[in-house]
């Protein structure tokens, strides 16, 4: 499991360790220059003569980019570091200067501009002293990125650093084989270090090197899609207390997902009961019921008009109510389908009373009480998310829940004590007790429709197996979730990787991903 702690928890956990005296910096600092060398042996086959240049802003981080390239320039590497800001790490100079590297100051006088011939004259040597430093770093083998880091304010990048990340965005493109690896020190510069966000503009990292413990905004959208690769480096900080946000990864969704016994029979394996589509839309009645039964249900109901539709797809469904251990409410449901709203509701109305855990979907969202227990789970996307906020007097649009999914999860998990499955490229999970996951399994040919439904079947077999557990343990069902998310996002790859998809080969992928999830945990 991949777990993060937020800056202010970073900072508290350090903060012993500085006062005792051990060199986090030095630490951090060396592990940085390692990942710089691998990716010039990577890039170059060699170390020597290779081209770094560090982006070096006004604090420790880069004061952990000037000492890194203070550990490089030793090693034979060329190293030019560009400062940002008119001051910058004073030890970190010294050492990157002493070692033999070079150091220039970047303006590019636009604040100095004014109607004074000086001023224009400052404007004109800054102007070419920004183009020159862009060149040299679209010129590199690798740049570091040691803009800011922990102390970012929101907001994002000001100033010269945000003018020279705008021009080398410019410069180079991601898939350009030739442009500079950029790896990000402790986070990309100017991304929201705790929420994700990414308010200015940010230079995408290949490889983000973080200290201590992963932030919660390299795993969250919009930023996770701005960190690359996240490579650990341990400080030895004692982090205690509850992590912000993890990301589970297969054995935790192996550990977490029902193996049925040798006394296991169809009612104890979890019963799941699907009220979703209608005979004029059944492709959603069809791939959910699918998805729970591939996912290893012990029995699957169907609830609704369109059971001759699923019969001739799933024979194994058993057409009607009757007990069962967790509910899959609402994909397919159409707001003008009384009957089946119908349904939706008396099961929702069950759900209140006799307690069984619960996927509520699409059709099914604006039927949801106003409080429910937390082993119901929501799985909307980011515009049913906003409408659902907005029906409880939330001013929020789509827009604002995809720059901040986190956030806005939270407050749904708030409004209405369930647990909320925010779908989209990267999934937020949050439940209760603060528990929060973030899951970027999904390729992006997912987003297809039907995979909601197929999604919804396959949380609900989960929750059905586990139905007890969820219960008694609310802070399970979130873990759950996410683990659903995994599998979902693995059966994507498995049914056609890196090509399209469509969500009946993923549901149909479901039994071989669980097959090789399971092997492995
Ligand atoms: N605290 C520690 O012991 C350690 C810190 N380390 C490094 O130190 C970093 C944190 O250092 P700092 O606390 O100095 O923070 P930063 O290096 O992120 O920079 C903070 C400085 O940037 C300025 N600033 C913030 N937002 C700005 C913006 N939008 N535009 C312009 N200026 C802005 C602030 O006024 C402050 O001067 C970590 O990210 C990590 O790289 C590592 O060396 C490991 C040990
Ligand atoms: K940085």
């Amino acid at each position: 499991m991949l777990l993060s702690w937020t800056s202010a928890q970073v900072r508290a956990a350090e903060e012993p360790l500085l006062a005792a005296g051990v060199p986090l910096m030095a630490r951090a600092s060396s592990a940085l220059a390692g990942a710089v060398v691998r990716v010039l042996r990577e890039r170059r086959g060699a170390v020597v003569g290779g081209r770094v240049v560090l982006l070096v802003g006004p604090g420790n981080n880069g004061g952990d980019a000037l000492h890194a390239g203070a550990y490089l320039r030793r090693r034979g590497v060329d190293v030019l570091a560009l400062a940002l800001a008119p001051r910058v790490h004073d030890e970190g100079r010294a050492a990157l200067v002493r070692a033999g590297g070079r150091i220039q100051a970047v303006t590019d006088g636009a604040a100095g501009a004014g109607r004074e011939a000086r001023a224009q004259r400052a404007e004109r040597s800054g102007a070419t002293e920004l183009e020159a430093a862009v060149r040299a770093a679209a010129g590199a083998d690798v740049v570091v990125d040691g803009i800011l880091g922990l102390g970012a304010r929101p907001g994002g990048l000001t100033g010269t650093a945000a003018r020279l990340v705008t021009l080398l965005t410019q410069r180079t493109t991601p898939s350009d084989e030739r442009g500079p690896v950029v790896v990000a020190v402790d986070t990309p510069s100017g991304i929201g270090v705790d929420d994700g966000g990414a308010a200015g503009v940010v230079l995408p990292a290949d490889l983000t090197v973080t200290f201590g413990a992963a932030k919660p905004g390299l795993l969250l959208p919009p930023a996770t899609h701005l960190a690359g690769a996240v490579e650990l480096v341990h400080l030895g900080l004692d982090l205690g207390g509850a992590p912000a946000l993890a990301r589970l990864e297969d054995a935790d969704a192996a550990d977490l997902w029902p193996v049925p016994g040798p006394a296991a029979q169809k009612y104890s394996r979890g019963v799941v009961g699907v009220v979703a589509g209608t005979p004029r839309y059944p492709g959603a009645a069809v791939l959910a019921t699918s998805a729970a039964v591939l996912a290893g249900a012990g029995m699957v109901r169907y609830v609704g008009d369109a059971g001759e539709e699923v019969l001739a797809h799933r024979p194994e469904v058993v057409l009607g109510v009757g007990r069962v251990q967790a509910w899959v409410l609402g994909p397919g449901v159409a707001p003008d389908d009384d009957a089946q709203r119908g349904r939706v509701a008396s099961a929702l109305e069950g759900v209140l009373h006799r307690g069984e855990p619960a996927v509520v979907d699409a059709g099914a969202l604006d039927l949801l009480p106003e409080r429910v227990p937390a082993h119901v789970v929501l799985t909307p996307h980011a515009g049913e998310l906003a409408r659902l906020l907005s029906a409880r007097g939330h001013d929020v649009a789509r827009e604002q829940v995809e720059a901040e999914p986190w956030r806005w999860a939270r407050t749904a998990h708030e409004e209405t004590g369930a647990t909320v499955l925010l779908k989209g490229h990267v999934t937020v999970v949050v439940g209760p007790r603060g528990a929060a996951y973030a899951q970027a399994d999904a390729p992006a040919w997912l987003a297809t429709a039907g995979a909601g439904d197929v999604l919804a079947g396959l949380l609900g077999a989960l929750l059905a197996g586990r139905a007890d557990d969820a219960v008694e343990d609310p802070t399970l069902v979130p873990a759950l979730a996410a683990a659903a998310a995994l599998v979902h996002g693995r059966a994507g790859h498995h049914a056609n990787p890196d090509g399209p998809l469509h969500a009946g080969a993923v549901a149909a992928a479901i039994p071989a991903t669980l097959r090789a999830l399971l092997a492995r945990g």
